[in-house]
This record gives C-alpha cells, sequence and structure tokens, in this order.
C-alpha cells in the first residue's frame, strides 16, 4: 500500500492530514490509522485527519484519534482548514463538516479562526468542571500546572466511574493573569498529555470566562498560545466561540508497506 500524506501541527498538537477526496483511504481500518500514528513504527501523531468531499460545504473533516477512536478536535480543524487552503479547496474563509456539525473558519496571516458549537451549560463536578465542546472535557483548576502530575491524575479521573461510558479528556489549568490561563491535557484517545488539545483550551477558557465574567481568555499550553472570544450570557450558557491560533505544515511524505 503507498499513501501520500502530510503533516501538520497547531500549538504542537500533532496531525497526519490524507487529502482523500477520491474516498480511497479504508476508514474502517483502525489499525491502520493506529499504525501510521504510532510514533515509533509509523509516522507517528496525536491523530490522523482525512479531507473528503461533502456536498453543501467545502469539504468534510474526519477526525480520529491515536488509537483509532473518533471525536471532534480543535486544533486538527484547525489544521484540516490551514491544509484545505494549501490544496486550493478553499480561499480564506470556509464553512465544514465535522462530526459535531458544520463549522466556519478564517485564515488570516496563518492564524485560524475557528468558529465552535454553541455550549448550553457548564456541569459542576465537585470543586471540578464538565464542558463539551465537541469533546467530553474534565476542568480542574490546580496551584501550578508546571509542576501537576498530568498523566497520573489525569488517567485517574479519564477512567474514573463517573465517565465509565464515554472517557473525557482532563484539563488542569493555572490563572496567569486576570485574562489568560496556562492549560495542560490528558487527551483521552491518545491516553496521554498532548502539547495542545483545542476543545480542551476551549472549554477552560468558557469555565474561566463564567468564573470572571470575561468574553475573551488567552491560553497558554505546553505547545504555543492561543485565545478563545465567546459571547457569555452569564448563566453558563455560550455562544460565537471562535478557537484562534497557528497551524502550520510540517512535511509530507509517502507511507509504504
Ligand atoms: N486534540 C483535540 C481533541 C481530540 C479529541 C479528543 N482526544 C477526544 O477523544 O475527545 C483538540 O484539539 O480538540
Amino acid at each position: 500500500m503507498t499513501l501520500s500524506f502530510y503533516k501538520y501541527q497547531g500549538t504542537g498538537n500533532d496531525f497526519v492530514m490524507i487529502d482523500d477526496r477520491s474516498e480511497s483511504f479504508p476508514e474502517g481500518d483502525l489499525s491502520l490509522v493506529r499504525q501510521l500514528c504510532d510514533r515509533k513504527f509509523g509516522i507517528g501523531a496525536d491523530g490522523l485527519i482525512l479531507i473528503r468531499n461533502k456536498e453543501g460545504f467545502d469539504f468534510e473533516m474526519i477526525y480520529f484519534n491515536a488509537d483509532g477512536s473518533q471525536s471532534m478536535c480543535g486544533n486538527g480543524a484547525r489544521c484540516a482548514v490551514s491544509f484545505s487552503k494549501f490544496l486550493g479547496i478553499i480561499e480564506r474563509q470556509t464553512s465544514f463538516m465535522a462530526i459535531d456539525g458544520e463549522h466556519k473558519a478564517e485564515i488570516n496571516d496563518g492564524l485560524v479562526s475557528l468558529g465552535m458549537g454553541n455550549v448550553s451549560s457548564l456541569t459542576n463536578s465537585g470543586k471540578d468542571f464538565f464542558v463539551n465542546t465537541g469533546s467530553p472535557h474534565h476542568v480542574r483548576f490546580v496551584e501550578n500546572v508546571e509542576k501537576y502530575p498530568v498523566v497520573a491524575t489525569g488517567a485517574e479521573i479519564r477512567y474514573s466511574k463517573a465517565y465509565e461510558q464515554q472517557g473525557t479528556n482532563v484539563n488542569f489549568v493555572t490563572p496567569i493573569s486576570d485574562d489568560q490561563i496556562y492549560v495542560r491535557t490528558y487527551e483521552r484517545g491518545v491516553e496521554n498529555e498532548t502539547l495542545s488539545c483545542g476543545t480542551g483550551v476551549t472549554a477552560c477558557a468558557l469555565v474561566y470566562g463564567y468564573q470572571n465574567d470575561l468574553n475573551k481568555v488567552n491560553i497558554k499550553t505546553p505547545g504555543g498560545n492561543l485565545m478563545v472570544q465567546f459571547v457569555n450570557s452569564s448563566d453558563g450558557s455560550f455562544k460565537n466561540i471562535v478557537l484562534i491560533g497557528p497551524a502550520e505544515q510540517v512535511f509530507q511524505g509517502v507511507w509504504r508497506k
């Protein structure tokens, strides 16, 4: 089998990107997805994205975590927008389909602004929060996130009774200033910490915005900086949510097996 691919990263969350408008990728072959994402025996990535044609939209993004499971991916979607521009499918603005529905996005000077789905509520989980931003996210505020045991505690929460059914991503947050937070994320489907998680930082920004009556939050992650803007209704519901940050092509190649 021969497969042409591109590698993209968005604040260090990295993806194998495949132009699959011909629909030749065997999308049901999850062991192939796992193999391609394997960092020792494959190309290596947090996830794999197929770009396909979709009637009524510029394209469809089909996202797989490194373990073959599927969900919405914010950083992956920003990379998919950048890749679609590279392929000549879009110019500056787009409307595309993802697993959680339609998204609109725009590229300006390498920065991708991605419209996210509305969030109707934040749920309290003890002192923590749960928010679904297209993917499920547990949010915990901690003293010093740079020193926090993200992988050990993240795995404990992800596999806890409360999330037995679907699992969850787990975010740890330390405020840096009135409008900036530092976020580290344990990702379901990668089963490890990633350098950044787009739906995760969005969830954390909404919780911080709710607590501090903000409409915009800057986020630092181990992989770089992001910004989330939103209309905050002050009752735990949010609309016009936009995730903004860089998305870059790293290399292209051919995989043979
Ligand atoms: N890295 C992603 C989130 C990918 C999905 C997640 N691991 C899940 O299974 O819920 C992002 O940038 O949002």
